[in-house]
């Protein structure tokens, strides 16, 4: 099959947070079993485009509203990442060095499916079979390609699927901006409508062919917590499956990490963990005696980080001083500050990085004994996968995908810890049975040696979109 992935992100080109990894990682397994999958995403000024040699693919001229726009779609020469990449140019609209955060974002991401949909339309070369969209800012391109006049002509027939992962944010666009979308035919507006907005999002549920979320609890968890589209996916459950997230095993490889000094593996995990581990305690002047917790993510309510401050503080009482947190995030201003602050008041027990560093993060999953998420909404979550590969415990609050990869210790074959509420008192008890278990080494080493012999790759997920499209 012939499989056409668009997105905004895709790892190592532009990634802000796990949809990067996925769509950078998805195509390759699929190309391993024998199909042609391929990305298109924008084209940012990213430190990979400027490393890298491009073929111009096709050009084209088409309008946002009343601004008629050129589009170049460019294709990596050399295939490196294991499947074709395309980036689409347009000039003043997607060349800017971050993916999000711009007053014109609407603009962008609408001028970006505009094009990607022009092009799919009016390009000589052979048409994909599947049409894979990935969140909202994806999420018009199913209406685009079966309403609008200027193309169902010739991609109304292709089969479109949509992956949800993250529901929060849908692409809400005003209807005084409905000119955006290419004229289409006007009984349809109610596919672009949630609660009298255009919601991309929405959207992208109602007209694709088959949904997919990142995980099956989240997609039951959906029908009662999806920030207003509760009751569409209700409505629209018949087409909605849940499909876990792999993880790439290639970048993500203790074995192989070239982001980390003292690389490890299952049978020399203990002392690969524990040089790590001391890397970052000379580093942030930590003991390393003491339990070291991270977190890595985004500082955001979903995230649960506003609960850091306050956990982290008591938990360091509490456990008098005998515990080391760090934190690698950016995110809510607020959150930033307050986690920021706390560096002061316990240094050598707590330090926080503000800002995005991937080989950090890398030391700090190779490094860690505990990762903490107490997100109040995960999808699926790949920090925990992560984490599990290189031998570190997940502290996790039970939903969504966290509760489908995580067992607690307390049960038969677990090897992470798990509480219900995105709560401080939940987190500090949790913290207490980390610190607990951190002296049990027994206990503590058959953990890891469970966690990293699951196998969280992606050939069985990647195998599972491929039913999907084939049913369809
Ligand atoms: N400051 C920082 N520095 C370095 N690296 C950082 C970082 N902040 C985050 N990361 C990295 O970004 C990724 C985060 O992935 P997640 O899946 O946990 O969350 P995210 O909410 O972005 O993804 C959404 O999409 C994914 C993919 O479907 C779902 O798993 C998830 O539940 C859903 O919320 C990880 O690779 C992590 O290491």
């Amino acid at each position: 099959m012939d499989i056409l992935h668009v997105s905004a992100e895709c790892y190592p080109i532009a990634k802000a947070g796990g949809l990067g990894d996925v769509v950078g990682a998805l195509p390759k397994y699929q190309n391993g079993l024998g199909h042609v999958a391929k990305v298109v995403m924008p084209m940012y000024q990213t430190k990979f485009l400027h490393s890298n040699e491009w073929d111009i693919e096709f050009k084209g001229n088409t309008n946002l509203g009343s601004r008629n726009f050129d589009y170049t779609i460019i294709r990596e020469r050399t295939n490196k990442l294991g499947y074709e990449l395309f980036l689409v140019d347009i000039y003043g609209l997607l060349d800017r060095e971050r993916i999000y955060g711009y007053d014109d974002d609407v603009e962008r991401f609408a001028a970006f499916q505009i094009a990607v949909v022009h092009w799919l339309t009016y390009a000589p070369s052979k048409k994909p079979d599947i049409v894979h969209c990935h969140d909202h800012q994806a999420g018009l391109i199913p209406f685009m390609m079966r309403y609008c006049y200027d193309f169902n002509w010739s991609v109304g027939h292709l089969k479109t699927v949509l992956t949800i992962h993250n529901a929060q944010y849908q692409g809400w666009i005003g209807w005084d901006k409905s000119y955006y979308i290419p004229s289409y035919d006007r009984w349809k507006h109610g596919m672009l409508d949630w609660q009298n907005n255009i919601n991309s999002l929405a959207s992208g549920i109602k007209c694709a062919d088959k949904v997919t979320t990142v995980s099956r609890s989240y997609l039951e968890e959906l029908r009662y917590a999806a920030n207003g589209l509760e009751n569409l996916f209700e409505y629209e459950r018949g087409k909605c499956v849940g499909i876990l997230n792999g993880i790439d095993t290639d970048v993500w490889n203790p074995a192989t990490d070239t982001y980390i000094d003292n690389r490890f593996s299952l049978e020399n995990v203990a002392e690969g963990k524990l040089l790590n581990k001391q890397i970052l305690c000379d580093q942030f002047n930590f003991n390393i005696n003491n339990p070291l917790i991270v977190f890595i993510g985004r500082l955001v309510g979903e995230k649960a980080a506003d609960i850091l401050p306050d956990s982290i503080l008591a938990s360091i009482y509490s456990l008098q001083h005998n515990v080391s947190f760090l934190i690698l995030g950016s995110g809510e201003h607020d959150v930033e500050w307050r986690l920021n602050s706390l560096t002061s008041q316990f240094p050598g027990n707590y330090n926080a990085v503000i800002g995005y560093n991937e080989k950090l993060s890398h030391q700090m999953y190779a490094g860690a004994d505990f990762l903490l998420m107490p997100s109040r909404v995960e999808p699926c979550g790949l920090n925990q996968m992560y984490a599990m590969r290189y031998g570190t415990v997940p502290i996790v609050r039970s939903t969504g995908g966290l509760r489908d990869t995580v067992i607690d210790m307390g049960d038969e074959g677990g090897y992470g810890i798990r509480f219900i509420h995105p709560s401080v008192g939940d987190v500090i008890h949790s913290i207490h049975r980390a610190a607990a278990v951190y002296k049990e080494t027994d206990t503590l080493n058959t953990m890891r040696s469970r966690m990293m012999q699951i196998d969280n790759s992606w050939d069985n997920s990647a195998q599972q979109y491929i039913d999907v499209y084939q049913n369809l």
